[in-house]
Order: C-alpha cells, then sequence, then structure tokens
C-alpha cells in the first residue's frame, strides 16, 4: 500500500491488558481480521503483566479501546481483570472495551463460570467472550470485530462533531460565508491534541503497523 494512502487510513488504538499468564501475547500474535473491504491500520499495546497497583493509566489514556483478559482456569487473573476493568471505565468510561475469557479449552480445569465473566461485564457495560487462544475460536475474531466496529462508529461520531464545531465557531465570530471557513480542522479552527502526545512508551511494548480490514 502507498504511504500516502496508509497515512489517510483511519486508525484504532487498542490496549490488551491482564494479568501474566493468561494468554495476552499469543491472542495478538494470532490475531488477524479481516472484514469487508475497508482498510482500517490497527495498533496494538500488549501491556505486560499488570495488576491495579501498578494500573497502565497512560496505555488506557493512549487507546482508543481496551481488551481486557482473564484465564477461566486461574481465578486471581478473574479478580484482577474485573478490577482492571473498572479502573478503565472509571477513567475512560466510553471507551469500547470488551473482557475476554481465555484458555476455554481447559474447561476441566475451570475456576470461573462463564455466567460470572458475563455478569461482570454486563455490570460493567461492555461486551464478553470466551475464547480459546490455543484452538483459534471463532469468538476471537467476534471480539476483535465487534470492538473495531465500536471504534469506527465512535471515530465517525467525533468526525461530525468536529464539522459542526467548524461551522460554530465560523458562525460565532461572525462569518456565516462557509466558503470563508475552512469545513476541515485544518487552517487553526480547531486544535486536535493526539492522544499519542499523553503516551510513553517506558513500560509498554508496542506492536505498530499492524494493519486489518473491517468493515463500516
Ligand atoms: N491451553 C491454553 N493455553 C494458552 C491459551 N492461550 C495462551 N496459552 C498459554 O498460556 C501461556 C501464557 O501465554 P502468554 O501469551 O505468554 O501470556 P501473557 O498474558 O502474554 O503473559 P505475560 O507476558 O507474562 O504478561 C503460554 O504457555 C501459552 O501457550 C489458550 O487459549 N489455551
Amino acid at each position: 500500500m502507498k504511504t500516502e494512502d496508509k497515512s489517510n487510513m483511519p486508525k484504532v488504538r487498542i490496549a490488551v491488558i491482564g494479568k501474566s499468564n493468561v494468554g495476552k501475547s499469543d491472542l495478538l500474535y494470532k490475531q488477524t481480521l479481516n472484514v469487508n473491504n475497508s482498510a482500517l491500520e490497527v495498533e496494538i499495546v500488549d501491556v505486560c503483566s499488570c495488576d491495579v497497583k501498578a494500573f497502565p493509566e497512560e496505555a488506557i489514556y493512549w487507546a482508543d479501546a481496551c481488551v481486557v483478559v482473564y484465564d477461566i482456569t486461574c481465578r486471581e487473573s478473574f479478580t484482577q481483570a474485573t478490577d482492571m476493568l473498572q479502573r478503565v471505565l472509571q477513567l475512560r468510561n466510553q471507551m469500547p472495551t470488551v473482557l475476554l475469557g481465555n484458555k476455554a479449552d481447559l474447561e476441566h480445569l475451570r475456576q470461573i463460570e462463564e455466567v460470572e465473566g458475563r455478569t461482570v461485564a454486563i455490570q460493567n457495560n461492555c461486551q464478553f467472550y470466551e475464547v480459546s487462544v490455543a484452538e483459534n475460536s471463532s469468538a476471537i475474531y467476534s471480539s476483535f470485530d465487534m470492538i473495531l466496529n465500536e471504534c469506527r462508529s465512535v471515530q465517525s461520531t467525533q468526525k461530525t462533531r468536529k464539522f459542526s464545531v467548524s461551522k460554530m465557531i465560523g458562525t460565532l465570530i461572525g462569518n456565516g460565508n462557509s466558503k470563508m471557513i475552512p469545513s476541515t480542522n485544518q487552517g487553526g479552527t480547531v486544535v486536535v491534541c493526539h492522544k499519542s502526545d499523553l503516551y510513553k512508551s517506558r513500560v509498554l511494548r508496542r506492536r505498530q503497523n499492524f494493519t486489518a480490514t473491517a468493515s463500516l
């Protein structure tokens, strides 16, 4: 793909968080996305094992969406995921978020019933899936499709709002002629502060240039 094409591509940044050993890295390496034919650049940060004490706040501000992972065979990972989910939504209550219960292939070792995960997700108003990265379950793809679609719908709402703000400012400064006012945020009417300005890479491993296609 040409560089200029890529620079115009919508971008989605996803933070993946959860206790150590729940399968975050495997989830990312195996992930491929292919929904319809609209290009979307996806940047994923695998936030190395973290807990609420060392909560990756910067990554949450940087991201457009968050995936919280636990291991269905480990009660502690579920407790941590629950705390982390609440913390994420305290910081960014409108952020598209999904709770994933991984290692669903290890049914005989299960410590967390599916209904427990689903209940926490409902209480926090986020999506929930049980998946098995080992078995490459289709729920992995459904969860990422869902989160990308949610992000793109948020982004398109934001674009509409920016356009409206430009027009409103034009009206306020007494210039009703839309030809004289930039209809986009170029030309200094609206300053966009990128979340990446808030982001520091110190505590994170970045997976860049992860390109996917998605719907909308
Ligand atoms: N049975 C089974 N094992 C899995 C699954 N997903 C990951 N694993 C295994 O779980 C272990 C931990 O996976 P990682 O991807 O390294 O976990 P992580 O969350 O990135 O761990 P940290 O890097 O310590 O944060 C590895 O041995 C994986 O092979 C799964 O769906 N089922």
